[in-house]
């Protein structure tokens, strides 16, 4: 059973304590995650590393409240009435079709007046470079086009935690380094506190101020380096010798993980 927490302490905005997840697949029970234990700092960017289906999206959906956790203790920041208190972006960007773009962005505001929700749904859009797509569907944009929809969304909705399971992930390579750029500017200049889901560790270190390396399953924190980059932060880190050996380490580590699924934690 999950014992859930919601605070207002912006030194913490989540923490998941024993956390353990078990499913019950075809296969029979399967363990997700089995005493995870993190902690997540206000206004911090941590990303989330680990092998495939070590369990990483289950831990956000548990740190969202999307999904019940089967056991331990769960943090999570409490409402504050205006703004929701998490917003969730997903890898295949969970634009609704149906919608316009500037549809889509009002569709995760707060209710209240028309034309400020507006203003500010269009404010966002401009940010992330969608001005003169405010009319148009989903299935007239690009892969990367959606995904700015979905984090114009996430940011717009003023929350002050967005959670993020690979969000950059289906975008080709070029795509991918723009909007890693325009992703660093924008929680630079937000300040933001962000979870990220990555299988790229090159991401996580451009990205992160902390990387927590998930072991294979069932994961649960394998070790975690404190990314010692100042910011505002330039692509430019990655040709840095302290970040190539901060790869180098994380490798290692993810290299004994993967292909190692434990029978039991
Ligand atoms: N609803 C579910 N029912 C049964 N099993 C599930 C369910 N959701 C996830 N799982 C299983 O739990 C494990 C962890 O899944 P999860 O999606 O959290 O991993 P992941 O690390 O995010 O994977 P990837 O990196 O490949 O996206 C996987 O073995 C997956 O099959």
């Amino acid at each position: 059973m999950q014992r859930t927490h919601a605070t207002s302490d912006t030194r913490t905005a989540f923490a998941a304590h024993q956390v353990s997840k078990l499913f019950f697949g075809g296969d029979g029970p399967l363990w997700a995650l089995r005493d995870m234990s993190l902690h997540v700092a206000g206004g911090s960017f941590t990303c989330i590393v680990g092998p495939s289906g070590c369990g990483k999206s289950t831990l956000l959906r548990i740190l969202a409240g999307l999904e019940e956790a089967s056991s331990g203790e769960v943090v999570r920041p409490e409402d504050d009435g205006a703004h929701p208190a998490t917003a969730f972006v997903f890898q295949d960007s969970g634009v609704l079709p149906w919608l316009t773009v500037l549809d889509n962005v009002l569709f995760g505001l707060p209710p209240g007046n028309r034309r400020e929700r507006v203003a500010v749904a269009r404010e966002w859009l401009a940010r992330t470079g969608l001005s003169g797509f405010e009319s148009a569907y989903p299935h007239q944009l690009s892969g990367g086009m959606r995904q700015r929809v979905a984090i114009s969304r996430a940011f717009a909705t003023g929350s002050p935690c967005l959670l993020m399971d690979e969000p950059l992930g289906a975008l080709d390579a070029q795509t991918r380094m723009l909007m890693q750029e325009e992703l660093l500017a924008l929680c630079e200049a937000e300040r933001k506190t962000v979870v990220f889901v990555t299988h790229s560790l090159e991401e996580a270190l451009l990205l992160g101020d902390r990387v927590i390396l998930v072991s294979a399953r069932p994961g649960r924190v394998r070790t975690e380096v404190e990314v010692p980059f100042d910011r505002p932060r330039s692509p430019d880190v990655q040709h840095h010798a302290e970040f190539v050996d901060l790869r180098f380490h994380l490798w290692d580590v993810l290299r004994d993980e993967v292909g190692t699924e434990r029978a039991e934690a």
